[in-house]
């Protein structure tokens, strides 16, 4: 059908409309014009579709989607922070306070918990060496007790729990964190700190300009804060104590190696006047329940309007179903792999390796039909504790025997690890697509900082490829 107003087809008239043929009678005339309406109706709504889509593409291309996956504990949430970091720093800083209640919260749960384990309470509960315990918290001064420690430091259960309240306070399938929802508690771990998606639990946290002097919801925290650090000293002196070292030992207990870990920086992150580094944002633990849909406004000059959604999953087995509903509107995967995790085992399934169960995620992920024209992309993540622990003398080809005889060093398990993801990717794909691959410690900035300028122009690429732009 010829569009309103331009025509050059050989059928057609070089004008629309055409002009009127000689000797038209009425009702010709009027027949004439009612076509000619309804061509014109017609050609409009074509205009008004083409625009429509037009406009749709424009905003797509503005508003790019990134789905976070990966095994708990992989670093989808650190890599999140990374993002906001890089495009949107003002909101980023903006939530430092909400981030100090969370590194407390941290610092304060490993405190109750050597506390709980070396004295025999809830967390040391399963088979701790009764007399060992008693010695250490014993009144008897020659034993160089714990006790009067323990006694100075109870207070702290009290912030435990003013935090605890304030961070969950918008979530109402809950009083207070449902540890045990998330992952199952085991001896010798101190429990997690989360959080149920969509909770706004920073906004809860921020100071607010035109929040009333007399803020109950502030003077708790306030409280909490003069609490922890009127604790200070005896948390610096519970942790420099041998007989706490010494028990920890025995218990074979390396909290140094679990997330979260702040006992070192005790005495800064304890003090009255303390403000949260971007590392120590980048190390808090906070567990992710369910989905957290996160959408930043690029601030950057040249950018700023481009819109950036993430996804950010629970990680853990239980909370992988969440996943699939997002699977066919994001155009980016973003999948995590901790490289460290090779001889470690799963929270919720001690069966399981970890480094295992992230092979077999990634091959359902890889094959996956929705994902087809989804930009791939994998993060081997934790390269500053593979690095370590490989130092260390942990044997590699000791947890993984395909490994076979190969170096136990840095470069050649992190280049064995990225082959084999890069050749199940191509094994397992349903149609052949490019992935991109970095290697990144996501709690080292700058060096991240790189890696996130790679994603984003390689999403951009394919964004523009997607929607015909090139
Ligand atoms: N040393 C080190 N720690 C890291 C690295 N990446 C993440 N972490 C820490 O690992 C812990 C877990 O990271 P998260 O980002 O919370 O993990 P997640 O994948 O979101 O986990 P879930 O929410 O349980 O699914 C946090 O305390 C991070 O600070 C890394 O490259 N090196
Ligand atoms: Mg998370």
């Amino acid at each position: 059908m010829p569009r309103w107003g331009k025509s050059s087809s050989q059928n057609t008239p070089d004008v629309w409309p055409p002009h009127p043929p000689s000797g038209e009678s009425e009702l010709e005339r009027a027949m004439r014009l009612e076509e000619e309406r309804e061509a014109k109706r017609v050609s409009d709504a074509i205009d008004h579709a083409i625009e429509l889509e037009r406009q749709e593409l424009r905003k797509r291309h503005h508003h790019t989607r990134i789905l976070l996956l990966g095994q708990a504990e992989s670093g989808k949430s650190t890599m999140l922070k990374n993002f906001q970091l890089h495009f949107a720093p003002e909101t980023f800083h903006a939530e430092t306070e909400a981030w100090r209640a969370v590194i407390h919260l941290n610092l304060i749960r490993s405190v109750n918990f050597i506390l709980d384990l070396l004295a025999g309470g809830s967390a040391g509960s399963i088979d701790f060496d009764a007399s060992r315990r008693s010695l250490l918290f014993s009144d008897a001064p020659s034993t160089g007790s714990l006790r009067p420690l323990r006694m100075r430091l109870s207070p702290l259960r009290q912030v435990e729990m003013i935090l605890v309240q304030r961070l969950s306070a918008n979530d109402p399938s809950r009083g207070a964190l449902n540890v045990e929802e998330a992952t199952p508690w085991y001896y010798g771990r101190a429990s997690e700190v989360s959080i149920r998606g969509g909770t706004g639990w920073k906004s809860l946290l921020r100071r607010r300009r035109d929040a009333p002097a007399i803020d109950p919801r502030r003077n708790d925290l306030e409280t909490a804060r003069q609490i922890l650090h009127a604790c200070r000293d005896d948390i610096v002196e519970l942790w420099a104590s041998t007989l706490v070292q010494d028990g920890l030992k025995n218990e074979g207990v390396s909290l140094q190696e679990q997330s979260g870990f702040f006992l070192d920086e005790a005495a800064r992150v304890a003090s009255a006047d303390y403000t949260p580094t971007l590392k120590d944002i980048l190390r808090a633990r906070l567990q992710t329940i369910g989905v957290e849909e996160h959408t930043l406004t690029v601030e950057k000059p040249g950018e700023s309007g481009q819109r950036w959604t993430f996804y950010d999953v629970g990680g853990a087995r239980g909370q992988r179903a969440c996943w699939v509903p997002y699977f066919d509107d994001v155009n980016a995967i973003l999948f995590l792999c901790p490289m460290a995790a090779f001889n470690e085992v799963l929270l919720e399934d001690r069966s399981v390796n970890r480094l295992l169960d992230t092979f077999i995620l990634w091959k359902t992920i890889c094959s996956s039909k929705l994902l087809v024209n989804t930009t791939f992309i994998l993060l081997l993540n934790k390269s500053d504790i593979l690095k370590a622990k490989l130092e260390s003398g942990v044997s590699f080809s000791r947890y993984v025997k395909s490994y076979k005889s190969e170096p136990n060093d840095f470069e050649h398990v992190s280049d064995y690890l990225r082959r084999k993801f890069i050749a199940m990717h191509k094994y397992h794909s349903f149609r052949q697509r490019p992935l991109h691959v970095h290697m990144l410690c996501a709690i080292d900035i700058h060096t991240t900082s790189v890696v996130i300028t790679r994603i984003h122009d390689a999403i951009i690429m394919n964004n523009l490829i997607q929607s015909d732009y090139l």
